[in-house]
Formats: C-alpha cells, structure tokens, sequence
C-alpha cells in the first residue's frame, strides 16, 4: 500500500483532478480486475482504449486514474492527467512494488528460439546449488516448482512487477526469465535491470511486428543496455552471446561501453569462450566436449538435437556467470530433463518415433527435422501449420523446409486466431510446391482439422519412422477465430496410436 501523493513524485504529472491524499492497494490496466483502492492506468493498446473502462473503473472502487485524455468518470474521481500513459505505467509501478527484481539476481534470456530451454536448464543448475528460483516464461512462472499461469512470454509492466514482488517476498534469490522481443520493443521490462544477459539466435520471425531483421535484432539488443551498470550492490554482471550467430555483433555492440559487463561468447563453428566439438546425439540425449580457457570437459545431457547443444552452451555461460562452478553445472545437466512440448517423445509402444515439438519459426522446423534426419533411418513425417495474426511471411518459408526436409508433411492449423484457417494454410502450401519441385519423392497433404492430420500422420507411419508434430509443444489449446478450444498434440497423438496401431 502506498499514499498516491507519494506515488506520484516518480512521474511527470500534467494535472490532477480530485483528492491525491489516498492510499492505493494495487495498480491495474484492465478495468475487470479493479478493486476497491486500485489505481487503473488507461492504456489505448491494439484493440481498444482503456480510457473508455475508466468509468466502470471508477464504479468498481478505483481510487483514482491515471489518463491522457479527458475521460467521463463520476464526480469526485481522482483523475491524474499525464501526456503518456504508459511512461507512467513505467514509473510509478517499479516505484509501487519498491523495485523488487533490485533484490533477486536477474538473468534474461532472449533470441527467436531456445529461451524456453534455456531458461529452464539455467534453472535447473542454480536450483541444484541450493537457491531458490524464480521463472518467468512462454510456459509458466514459477517460484522453485511451485507453478502460475502465464498469458504471455514476457508478461506486461504491472504483471511482470507483481510477479516479480511474490517471487522477491518469497526469498527468490534468483529470476531466469525470458524477455521477447515485443517485450523489449513495448518496455514491459521498464524498472528492471539485468545481471547476466544471454542471447541465443536471430532468425525470421515476428516481422509482422517488427517488419524488417535490422529492427528485429535492435530490438533484442536492447536487452544489453538494460544489463545493469551498479557495480556496487550487484557485482558479476555478464553478456552471453552465441558467436555462430550472423547478429552476435549487433548484441556485442549494445554492451559496448558497459565497463562492468564483460562478454562471453559460446559456439559449435566459431572460436568462442565456450565452444562445444564433437558433439553426438541420440533421441534422448546428447553428449559434446566443452572447451574452456583451454580445458576439455566432457557434458552429458537428456536433450537431443544439434540446437540444443547451444542451449546449452549459453545455460552454462549463465551459470559461470552467476558464479556455479563448472564441475557443479556439468553435474546438474546430466540430470535436466527436457521442458514440456519440446522434443517430447510420445511412446506407446508403437513401433515409429513419434515427437511432440514447439518449432513454429523456420529456423526451429528446420533444427529438428535436420535432428529427427540424423537419428533415424525411416522416413519423417510432419504435422505443422502456422499461427493466425502472425508473420504471415514465415509460412511459405515453413512450407518449403518441411518439403526440403521430410519425406511426408500433412499441412494442418496451428492457432489460427482470427484468420481463415484454409487461407493460412494455402499461403504454407505455396513455399511446399515450390520447393517440392526439387523433391520429386516428397509427397504431402492438407488436412485443416489438426486432429485429423494428426492421426493421419501416425496411419501413415511405418517401423523406423519418425512423426514429428511440430509448433503447439506444451500448448493445451487452439485459438480459433470465436472461441479457444482444449487441444493438447501430446493427448492426440497417445490417442492416435492406440487407435490406429
Ligand atoms: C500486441 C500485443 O503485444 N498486445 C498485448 C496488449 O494487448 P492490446 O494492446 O491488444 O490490449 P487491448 O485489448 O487493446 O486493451 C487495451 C487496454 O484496455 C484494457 N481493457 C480492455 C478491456 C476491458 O474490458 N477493460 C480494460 O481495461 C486492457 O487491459 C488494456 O490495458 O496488452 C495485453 C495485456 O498486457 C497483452 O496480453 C497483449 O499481448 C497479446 C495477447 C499478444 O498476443 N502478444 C504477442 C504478440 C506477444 O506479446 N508475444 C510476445 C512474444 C512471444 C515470442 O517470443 O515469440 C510475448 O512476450 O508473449
Ligand atoms: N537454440 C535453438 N536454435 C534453433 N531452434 C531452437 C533452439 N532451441 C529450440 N529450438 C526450436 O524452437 C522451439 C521452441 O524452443 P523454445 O521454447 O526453447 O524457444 P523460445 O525462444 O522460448 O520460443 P518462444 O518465442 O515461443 O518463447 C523448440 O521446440 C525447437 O524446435
Ligand atoms: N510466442 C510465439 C508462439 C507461437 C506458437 C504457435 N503455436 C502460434 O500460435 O503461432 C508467438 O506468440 O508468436
Ligand atoms: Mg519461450
């Protein structure tokens, strides 16, 4: 709780309307969770404009309300008139929940792929170590395992804030958490510094948002300039950056300048601080030799997949940031198990692979259709499809990798939102006949219904195969255009198997 008057010194102010000498019990930005002694900021997002809920704000008990604009409220409503409302979301909410990330060691993970996994495997390590963590991810957010449900990768300003006061009341020692790009570029990190910083890859997506890569990477630079400069409270600060990366110099660039931030690089091609060679792998597990200031350690992990050696890699990079002891990290992979929904394996004692993956980037399809390639001698099939109200220019891409690197591919939906789900799915199959014209024994179908391509997948499916279902991982829903149904691809494919085999 906090006096208004006193909330109100960190913001620049406009003009007040009403009484300031209040006391505030929470913060909010969505008129349907106000309570008596909210403050509810207005924010015009991409669908509406929150100035037009102050009213039922207002009625619900808000103590006052933070606009940009004139707004029709009942007599006697503490309105707080400002020139940006979301500057003001930025200031006065950090300030409210007395800056809690100040009092955790704050590791962020950020990249097109892989901050899921990584995330969880530097987690891992420092729960090994004793500590308790916090997560804040694509999945969930956690406080040691004790699990929350999350709406987006990275949560907004007053989500992430109040997320981030829990885990610092609850002697959360350290936070590993993703930080998306949209998150960089709309400031729901404002009020947050970071120790160590990791970036794992730049490959095509989210372009409908950021409409070119140069803007794209900008955007995942940032996240080195918020890499905090108070050497005093919060010593050890590091940049992780994957050298093999074509934009691992944009990143370097950021922390550029950061006198107590020094880099460390990771990589399998390049030379790198961390470097990773002879790397094997199997279905369920890797096994690769870390080079390190001239030493050879030799890591064992339950992750398949040339990718995940990379998250690897930038996992311990964080880790020997935070101080773990390299004996310590190598111990503790050994013991991490994958995150749900990536490369999970569906076993019901069918006699075909059957792989459950959250690949929904060019990139990720292409990363494990290469993986599923190297491990089986049978044929891959893929089930996938693309994201509604989503880079529409990934999905030709998509289409001509599962021509280029599967030997069956059945074109289904994804979420597909708002959009028409057949036209989502025409725009995938024109990058797949393209490119099937180099790969005359390819063969693929389109079958909307997911839980139909699904099953027509694992028919299909003979001895040695490999089904990979890919881009809805841990997802236990479809967005549809009216309404968001139960659709779990791990349930279905069980499902499948038993009544097909
Ligand atoms: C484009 C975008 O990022 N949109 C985010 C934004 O929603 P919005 O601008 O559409 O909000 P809006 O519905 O127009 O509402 C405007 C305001 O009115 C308020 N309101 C609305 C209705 C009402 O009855 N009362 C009320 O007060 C809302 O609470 C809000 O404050 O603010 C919402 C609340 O913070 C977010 O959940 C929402 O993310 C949506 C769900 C989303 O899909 N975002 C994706 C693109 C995203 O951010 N993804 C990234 C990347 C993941 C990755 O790495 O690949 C992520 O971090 O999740
Ligand atoms: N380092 C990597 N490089 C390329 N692809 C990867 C990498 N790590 C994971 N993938 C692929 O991307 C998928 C998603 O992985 P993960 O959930 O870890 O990424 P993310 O960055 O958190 O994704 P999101 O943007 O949805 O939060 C995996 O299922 C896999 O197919
Ligand atoms: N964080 C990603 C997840 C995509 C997952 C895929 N299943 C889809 O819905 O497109 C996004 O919001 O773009
Ligand atoms: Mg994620």
């Amino acid at each position: 709780m906090k006096n208004l008057e006193k909330l109100l010194k960190c913001t620049d102010i406009n003009y007040i309307v009403g009484d300031t000498n209040k006391e505030i019990t929470d913060i909010t930005a969505d008129s349907r969770e106000v309570k008596e002694g909210s403050l509810f900021i207005c924010l015009d997002g991409a669908h509406v404009d929150g100035h037009n809920y102050a009213a039922s704000a207002a009625q619900k008990g808000a103590a006052a309300i933070v606009a940009s604009r004139e707004i029709d409220v009942p007599e006697g409503t503490t309105v707080v008139y400002v020139t940006d409302t979301r500057k003001a979301m930025e200031d006065i909410t950090p300030f409210y929940f007395d800056y809690p990330a100040r009092r955790m060691r704050m590791i962020a993970v950020t990249g097109t792929n892989g901050k899921t996994t990584s995330t969880h495997i530097i987690a891992h390590i420092l729960r090994k170590e004793g500590y308790k963590v916090g997560v804040i991810g694509t999945i969930h957010w956690l406080i040691n395992d004790e699990e929350h449900p999350i709406h987006n990768t990275t949560p907004d300003v007053i989500t992430l804030q109040k997320i981030l006061f829990q885990m610092a009341e609850a002697g959360v020692t350290h936070v590993s958490m993703e930080v998306s790009s949209h998150a960089l570029s709309l400031n729901r990190v404002a009020g947050v510094e970071f120790d160590t910083a990791v970036f794992t890859n730049l490959t095509e997506d989210h372009l409908d948002y950021h409409k070119t890569m140069e803007n794209y990477a900008a955007a995942k630079a940032r996240l080195f300039s918020l890499v905090s400069s108070d050497e005093h409270t919060k010593p050890l600060k590091s940049g992780i950056i994957n050298a093999d990366d074509p934009y691992a110099h944009v990143m370097k660039e950021a922390v550029h300048g950061k006198t107590f931030c020094p880099v460390f690089t990771y990589a399998i091609d390049h030379d790198a601080d961390l470097r990773a060679v002879n790397i094997h792998f199997s279905s369920r597990a890797s096994v690769f030799d870390l080079k390190m200031d001239g030493v050879t350690y030799t890591v064992h992990t339950n992750l398949a997949g040339r990718f995940n050696v990379y998250n690897t890699l930038a996992a311990i990079g964080a880790a020997l940031s935070e101080g773990v002891r390299i004996d310590h990290i190598i111990s503790a992979l050994a013991e991490f198990q994958a995150c749900p929904g990536r490369f999970e394996l569906i076993n019901e004692g069918q006699p075909f692979g059957v792989v459950v993956d959250y690949a929904h980037t060019p990139d990720g399809l292409e990363n494990i259709l290469k993986t599923a390639k190297e491990i089986t001698k049978g044929r891959i099939l893929v089930v996938f499809g693309c994201g509604g109200d989503r880079d529409r220019k990934k999905r030709p891409i998509m289409g001509a990798i599962a021509a280029k690197y599967s030997d069956i591919a059945i074109i289904t939906s994804d979420n597909p939102r708002s959009e028409d789900p057949n036209f989502i799915i025409s725009e995938v199959e024109d990058g797949v006949r393209q490119e099937a014209k180099n790969h005359p024994a390819f063969h693929y179908e389109v079958i909307a219904d997911r839980r139909q391509a699904i099953e027509r997948a694992i028919r299909l499916a003979e001895a040695e195969d490999i089904v990979l279902i890919a881009g809805k991982g841990h997802e236990t829903y479809q967005i549809l255009k009216d309404k968001t149904i139960h659709f779990d691809d791990r349930e279905e494919a069980r499902k499948a198997i038993r009544e097909c085999k």
